[in-house]
């Protein structure tokens, strides 16, 4: 139909709701959830079980409800912060930048821990209690001011706040350390000091927090190109940290987030190895006997942006499915994703870790 035969009224309304929506703000978008589809869609050594995943969907949501999984267990763990006010953020903050990488090639004895409040740390744990134990020495250690200032945060205090009550020390050590340093000068040059301002200037959404910190901070930027054909941002550590702000404040206030439903799974090392374990994701012959074996992946090799990109896709199924089945449980993402990882902790402890999880050492998780 050329313009002139078609209805004078309708091509006015027509141009006028597209020049509206041009002009829209666009609305901040992560792309982290299309990358993941991308990547399934491409994935040959990485699948997804409908059956398992759709059993796995049902228990999810029932071991959930029966624990009342929500926002508040996040700040019931023993070392997670409590109080909802800047030092909680700037807590959160510090604690993501530094929130990866914590496996061990040695055995459970010598690998490095973190002996406080009369416990042995290990893991992401070791990195909490490394922190509350800094505080504790009045260490202004999640101070970005103190990040900054080379005379005071020298090498040798950070050593002190990340030692070991073994002789391994934490991995990825200089890296941990240049990105403290990094964070500090972009936030100082950027956001007054502040991570509370980057928050303010996401203005309460989710995704914009992500971005800013992907597209500000180097360290957060987690973005892989999947066999030289597609740029994937996963943004695990961003992606977190805006959860971790979210869980933290129940949703409130500085955590009061209008699109929170936009955080995907965490692409980290845990939740792809419980995923297994459930048989939601299976793996080709040579990529079971490479994880089963403990062998190095490298980081942003086909293989590791399979595993993150499907475990990520993976979870999202589950998402759908716990909605589709149960239409008001209120569950997204992040729930799924926090529920997954104490669940393949817990199982460690009870020493029920059948499937070892991908080793592969790099800053993004
Ligand atoms: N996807 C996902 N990855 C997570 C977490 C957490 C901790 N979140 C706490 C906050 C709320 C939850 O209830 C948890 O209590 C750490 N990690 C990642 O795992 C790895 C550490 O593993 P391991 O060395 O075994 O401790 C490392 O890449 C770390 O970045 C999570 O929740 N989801």
């Amino acid at each position: 139909m050329s313009d002139d035969e078609a209805d004078p009224e309708l091509l006015a309304f027509l141009r006028e709701h597209f020049q509206k929506a041009s002009l829209k703000p666009k609305v901040p978008e992560t792309q982290v959830l299309e990358g993941a589809e991308y990547v399934y869609d491409n994935s040959i050594d990485v699948a997804l079980d409908y059956q398992s995943t759709k059993a796995a969907a049902a228990m999810i949501y029932e071991q959930m409800q029966k624990k009342e999984y929500s926002t508040k267990t996040w700040a019931s763990h023993e070392l997670h912060p409590k109080a909802r006010d800047e030092s909680t953020v700037a807590f959160i903050f510090t604690m993501d930048i530094l929130n990866f990488s914590f496996w061990s090639e040695k055995n459970d004895d010598d690998r490095f821990a973190v002996e406080y409040k009369g416990k042995r740390w290990t893991g992401y744990w070791s990195l909490v209690a490394s922190l509350q134990r800094a505080l504790d020495e009045d260490i202004p250690i999640t101070s970005s001011d103190f990040w900054q200032n080379e005379d005071e945060c020298t090498e040798e205090v950070l050593r002190h706040v990340f030692r070991s009550s073994t002789e391994e020390e934490i991995p990825l050590f200089n890296e941990r350390m240049a990105c403290l340093r990094e964070a500090g000068k972009i936030l100082y040059e950027k956001y007054q000091c502040s991570f509370t301002n980057c928050i303010a200037e996401a203005n309460h959404s989710a995704a914009a927090l992500v971005n800013i910190l992907a597209d500000n901070f180097p360290c957060f930027n987690d973005v892989v190109s999947f066999e030289n054909r597609k740029s994937v941002r996963f943004l695990k550590r961003a992606q977190i940290c805006v959860a971790d702000v979210w869980a933290a404040f129940d949703g409130d206030g500085l955590g009061q987030f209008d699109d929170i439903e936009k955080i995907t799974m965490f692409a980290d090392y845990r939740v792809p190895q419980i995923l297994n374990t459930l048989g939601c994701l299976s793996y080709s012959p040579l990529l079971d006997n490479t994880i089963r074996h403990k062998k190095l992946i490298e980081s942003g090799c086909s293989w590791e942006i399979q595993l993150r990109g499907c475990a990520i896709w993976c979870v999202e199924l589950l998402r759908r499915e716990i909605l589709r089945s149960h239409p008001d449980a209120k569950i997204n993402a992040i729930l799924i994703d926090f529920f997954l990882y104490d669940s393949m902790k817990e199982r460690e402890v009870e020493g029920k870790e059948e499937i070892p999880h991908h080793r592969t050492r790099s800053i993004w998780y």
